[in-house]
């Protein structure tokens, strides 16, 4: 399974607004269309966003590819610039486009027609390496599964959320690989879903036993004794190891701290942001309230009524038993042990 396919010339981006009930490919033939798809959630997940972003840059450059010289590199500036402006929070945006934005600066005494070839390689380059990546992280967090877990996991960290295979989901996968019995609450995490729709679609699909509960019922499975662990992917990951994810994770981590319970991060080195020291300093999405307020075309909450929308929480690094990242694993993550991956080469 993946949320991207790149047809040489276009991008398809698997519809997630639409699953599980319909499997929907959109073909984004523009920049604009790209930029669209990642604003309205068609492709989300940190990791699947940039890899996304990284071929609206492909689009852009073969759209460009008739201009002057003179002309291309402002073009492409403002190419990147709009694909900046699409979320906030997920650093893997930024790292896409900052790698691109280096290619294209390392390049500029190709043609414009060479360049966009290039440009177009290194997308399909951003894509590959994710999913090597997750499968690293996968191995490296094998050792944190045991045998018969009962695990718990939010949002959806699976192939859809990023170029395949997935972060805590890769992990969970990897897990299952290697022949242990393992079992998944996903949290249906409101308001997008995304647990309930997309990691309970992605396990069905691979037989690993799912079962959904809402956000609110994690802390009644861990009183009972009923979650041996917690794996969560991550959006952003500053210096000292504090860590955005998906609003509700915040929760996940108190509660499993509270009862005893290992708490685990998953996430390529591409969702590290060492330019930040804390997770305060991370812009934190505001949706739309509506997508709070709205349930299904159907109106949950008294018109007039306001709604709160923030799309992302932070975890302090306290909280965190360990961060598992293709470069090897962290435990009990602060600023001295999470240098190491900034580092590694
Ligand atoms: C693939 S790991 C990242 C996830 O844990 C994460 O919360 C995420 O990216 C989902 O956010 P989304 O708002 O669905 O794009």
């Amino acid at each position: 399974m993946e949320p991207i396919k790149w047809n040489g010339k276009t991008l398809a981006v698997l519809d997630q607004l639409q699953l599980p009930e319909t499997i929907e490919w959109v073909e984004c033939s523009t920049v604009e269309e790209v930029a669209e798809a990642i604003e309205k959630m068609k492709v989300r997940g940190a990791p699947a966003i940039g890899a996304t972003a990284a071929f609206g840059i492909a689009i852009g450059a073969r759209e460009g590819a008739n201009l002057d010289k003179k002309e291309f590199f402002p073009y492409m500036d403002a190419v990147c610039d709009r694909l900046a402006k699409t979320r906030p929070t997920a650093v893997n945006l930024f790292w896409a486009i900052s790698r691109m934005r280096e290619l294209i600066k390392h390049n500029s005494d190709l043609d414009v027609k060479q360049l966009a070839e290039l440009i177009t390689r290194e997308a399909q380059t951003i894509a590959q390496e994710d999913v090597e990546m997750n499968k690293t992280m996968g191995q490296y967090g094998l050792r944190f599964i045991p045998d018969g877990a009962r695990i718990l996991t939010h949002c959806n960290t699976g192939a859809l959320a990023t170029a395949g295979y997935g972060t805590a989901l890769g992990v969970i996968r990897a897990a299952h690989e290697a022949n242990k019995n393992i079992s998944v609450y996903a949290d249906e995490t409101r308001p997008y879903l995304q647990g309930a729709r997309l990691t309970a679609f992605e396990l069905q699909q691979d037989r690993i036993p799912v079962t959904v509960i809402t956000d609110s019922m994690a802390g009644y499975l861990m009183r009972q004794g009923q979650v041996d662990l917690v794996i969560v992917g991550a959006d952003r990951i500053t210096a000292n190891g504090d860590t955005a994810n998906k609003i509700g994770t915040y929760s996940l981590a108190v509660l499993a701290k509270h009862h005893g319970i290992p708490f685990y991060v998953a996430a390529p080195t591409s969702t590290l942001d060492f330019s930040l020291e804390t997770g305060d300093q991370i812009e934190i999405e505001q949706r739309s309230p509506e997508e709070v307020s709205i349930i299904g075309g159907k109106r949950m909450v008294p018109e007039g009524v306001p709604a709160l929308h923030p799309a992302f929480d932070v975890t302090p690094h306290k909280l965190i038993t360990a961060i598992i990242t293709e470069k090897g694993v962290v435990e009990s993550p602060d600023r001295d042990r999470m240098a190491v991956l900034n580092r590694k080469g």
